[in-house]
Formats: structure tokens, C-alpha cells, sequence
């Protein structure tokens, strides 16, 4: 029987995605101020084993020597993030040039080398000192963002060619505001509403500000995954309407839909606030493409005890599992691909993050370290995405989590998500075999999978 082709469109855009703080080190260099996580990670017992981004990857002095390893894979594209508080030090007004220099320096490399810049504005490294005025909780922050939107659109619209407003807003106000695992470190559920609102507002904001000032494609970025009753007893089934409502529509639907799915005030009950009806003629503009972060799926039964969902994940029996505690199930990504196309139309979608962290014996054959399980893992939801385009899926791409080993947010070092190795005492990076079959699958679109 001949292998199935898993040849890819014509045209498939195949990236790689870091985020500024993971990797760029030197946060406070050159005139940068602080930003949240530079201040978390210098908050005692907020990060495992004290790990920080002052150096991270050392990305801000070496990024010459990345963009060759993006060269040597083949990269079609390369999704970054700009660290808000380098180009504007207090977060609004002053511009700082240095700051933004580095940005226009990077993005000249990768385009001296066949490489189109994704740019992300906002991936969690809020300014300091805009959290001093309130963050994600003032309603001014959506001007503030249209504005640090504005200057970045200004200076680099002429070379990238693709914007997302935000990273992953679900977690900013879960971790950051709800749970407090994350930067700010925030515990309400008075305050996690208002800061996922204010979220979209400012996405909106910095569309509109696109709009006047872009001139290619900008859109959003959301980490989805999908939620399967534990049984179909109703509770089960309530729960799992629940979660998914949480996590996947809370962000998509403002945005995309211009209001929010009921079951968000059956969650935040008083705590869920009453929106001004105009607000959602901000948070709802017109996107070029939707970028959507997968890695994992969740099982969900009822759990009274569990605030403020009322629902937890259960484990499944004999499935394998990540280092961060990531079921490998890559049929929740074509799962959500369809869900998403169903719910929100015919959008344009990338994958903008997929990955995994296993933990790789340290065996470096002919230079490559072997890392079977993350092979394993980019096979299978390459495969999961073939499925989902012959479903009718429009999908125009995909970035794989990580270029690099980086700094896993208050997880450290030790989750290991990269395509590359970083020996983070000698700053050196070795491909490991993912590595080599990723430029293997780019090179022949994706039909030696
Ligand atoms: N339970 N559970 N569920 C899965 C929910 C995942 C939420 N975290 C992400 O998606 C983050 C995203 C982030 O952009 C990146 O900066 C992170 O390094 C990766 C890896 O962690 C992923």
C-alpha cells in the first residue's frame, strides 16, 4: 500500500516562534525598562530554581547567529515578540531608539536571509510601569497599547509582514490574575474579567491603529484546547461547557463575535461585570488571520471544590505525557481547527505554537541530540493539521514552539521545548533530531512525513 502524501498547499508557510523575554536576555540593556517578568523573576520564590531572563538565551546579543540556525533549517518565516518596555521605557511617550534599533536590526537579518518576520507586540512582558498605573486593570491601557502599536507600526510596517496584537490573553488573566502563578501575580476573580476585557479592548485598539498606519496583515493570537466530558453524565458534560467556554471563547468571541458566551457569568457569577455595549465595537474588528497556540487537550469531569470553573482535567490512563504535564493528543488539534472554522467562519488560521518538552538524555550523535519523544510529537500533529486542511480547513502555516530552549515562565529552564539545544553555561546550541526532521518536512513540503 503506497504511504499517505502528507505534501502540504503550495505556498504552506513553515516558521519557528520565541517570545522576547524567553530568550532575549539583557532586559535592562540599553535604555529598556522593566518589565513585569523582569520584575516577577527578581520576586524571591516566583521562579523554579531562581531562573530569570537576564541572560535567558542571550538571543539580544546573539541573534545574528540564530537567524542562521532559522537559515539552516529553512524557515519560511519567524514568529517574535517585541518587548514593549525596550521601545518605550515607561510603556507610553518617550521612545527609546536603541530599543527599537535592535528590532529593526533583527528584522533586517532575517530578511537579508529569506526569512519573513512575524511580529507579536504583546507577549506578556507588560511595562512596569504600566502595571504601576493600573495594567491590564485601567481602561486606559487600550490607548496605551495603541499607541506602543503605532511607533512599532511606524517603524517596521515597511519590512514585516505580519502583526499579532497579543499572545495568548487566557493566560495572562489566569496566571496573572486569577491563579497568580504568572506575572503580575495577581489572586482575584473580581480582577481576571476586567483584565481579559481590557485585553481585547487594547487588541482592537491596536487593529484599528493598523488599519490607519499597516499595510499587510495583522491578527490575534489565542491558546486553544479542546475539552472532552469525562463521562456523559450532565454534570460532566455542564462541566466541560464550562471549561471550554473559559479557555476557548472568552477571547475568540469578543473579537470575533462581539460578545461573550453565557457561561461566563455562570462562572464569575458577581464577579462577572456589566460591559458598556459599546465596548465590543473596539473588540470586535475585522482580523487577516487568527493565530491559534495548540499543545495539548483536557478531560474534564465536575468538581464542586474547583473555583471558580467548578471542573477539573483528568488524567487519562496510558497516553503519553509531556514534562509540563501535556497530554499527547494530536486529534485535539484538528479537533479545534474544525471547531474553530465551525464557530468563527473561514478564516485564515495559522498554527502560531505547537511543541513539546521532554526531558532528552544528553546523547549528541554526528552532532544532533537524539529526542525521540519530540520527533514523535511533531510527526503526529503534522500529521493531525494534514487532516484538518483536507477537512476544509484554511490554513495558511505553521510555527513550531521553540526555535530554542528557553526560559519556560516561572516553569525555568527545565522545560525544554526547543527545536535547538541550549547548553545555558556555554550558551551553545545543538539541532536535535526534531530539528533535522523539521528541515526535511520544509524542504519537501511536508511529504516525507
Ligand atoms: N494545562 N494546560 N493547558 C495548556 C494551556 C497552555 C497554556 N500555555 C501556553 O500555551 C504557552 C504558550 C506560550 O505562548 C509560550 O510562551 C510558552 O512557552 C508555551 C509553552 O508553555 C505555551
Amino acid at each position: 500500500m503506497s504511504r499517505p502524501s502528507f505534501r502540504f498547499p503550495d505556498g504552506f508557510h513553515w516558521g519557528a516562534a520565541t517570545s522576547a523575554y524567553q530568550i532575549e536576555g539583557s532586559p535592562l540593556a540599553d535604555g529598556a525598562g522593566p518589565s513585569i517578568w523582569q520584575r516577577f523573576a527578581h520576586t524571591p520564590g516566583m521562579m523554579a530554581n531562581g531562573d530569570t531572563g537576564d541572560v535567558a538565551c542571550d538571543h539580544y546579543r546573539r541573534y545574528r547567529e540564530d537567524v542562521q540556525l532559522m537559515k539552516a533549517l529553512g524557515l519560511h518565516g519567524y514568529r517574535f515578540s517585541i518587548n514593549w518596555a525596550r521601545v518605550l521605557p515607561e510603556g507610553t511617550g518617550r521612545v527609546n531608539p536603541k530599543g527599537l534599533d535592535f528590532y529593526s536590526r533583527l528584522v533586517d537579518e532575517l530578511l537579508e536571509h529569506g526569512i519573513a518576520p512575524n511580529a507579536t507586540l504583546f507577549h506578556w512582558d507588560l511595562p512596569a510601569a504600566l502595571d504601576d498605573r493600573g495594567g491590564w486593570l485601567n481602561r486606559d491601557i487600550a490607548h496605551w497599547f495603541a499607541e506602543y502599536a503605532e511607533v512599532m507600526f511606524k517603524a517596521l510596517d515597511d519590512r514585516v509582514p505580519r502583526w499579532s496584537t497579543l499572545n495568548e490573553p487566557w493566560v495572562v488573566t489566569d496566571g496573572g490574575y486569577l491563579h497568580g502563578a504568572l506575572a503580575p501575580g495577581h489572586r482575584s476573580k473580581y480582577e481576571a474579567p476586567l483584565a481579559a476585557h481590557n485585553l481585547m479592548r487594547a487588541s482592537g485598539a491596536g487593529i484599528q491603529a493598523y488599519r490607519a498606519h499597516g499595510r499587510h496583515e495583522i491578527g490575534v493570537v489565542f491558546n486553544i484546547e479542546p475539552k472532552y466530558p469525562h463521562s456523559d453524565r450532565a454534570e460532566d458534560v455542564a462541566a466541560t461547557r464550562r471549561a471550554h467556554a473559559y479557555m476557548n471563547q472568552q477571547f475568540a468571541d469578543p473579537a470575533l463575535l462581539g460578545s461573550y458566551p453565557p457561561e461566563l457569568k455562570e462562572i464569575f457569577g458577581d464577579a462577572w461585570p456589566d460591559f458598556p455595549a459599546d465596548d465590543f465595537k473596539l473588540t470586535k474588528q475585522k482580523v487577516d488571520f487568527v493565530g491559534i497556540n495548540y499543545y495539548t487537550r483536557a478531560v474534564v469531569k465536575h468538581d464542586p471544590n474547583q473555583y471558580p470553573l467548578q471542573a477539573t482535567p483528568v488524567r487519562q490512563p496510558n497516553r503519553t505525557y509531556t514534562e509540563t504535564g501535556w497530554e499527547v493528543f494530536e486529534q485535539g488539534l484538528t479537533d479545534t481547527l474544525t471547531w474553530f472554522k465551525q464557530r468563527y467562519g473561514d478564516i485564515p488560521l495559522y498554527i502560531t505554537e505547537n511543541g513539546s518538552a521532554f526531558y532528552d538524555p544528553p546523547v549528541v550523535e554526528n552532532g544532533v541530540l537524539d529526542d525521540p519523544l519530540r520527533t514523535s510529537y511533531l510527526r503526529k500533529h503534522l500529521g493531525a493539521l494534514h487532516k484538518a486542511i483536507a477537512a476544509g480547513v484554511n490554513l495558511k502555516g505553521y510555527y513550531a514552539w521553540s526555535l530554542l530552549d528557553n526560559l519556560e515562565w516561572s516553569l525555568g529552564f527545565s522545560k525544554r521545548f526547543g527545536l535547538y539545544h541550549v547548553d545555558f553555561a556555554t550558551q551553545q546550541r545543538t539541532p536535535k533530531a526534531t530539528a533535522k526532521l523539521y528541515a526535511q518536512v520544509i524542504a519537501s513540503n511536508g511529504s516525507v512525513l
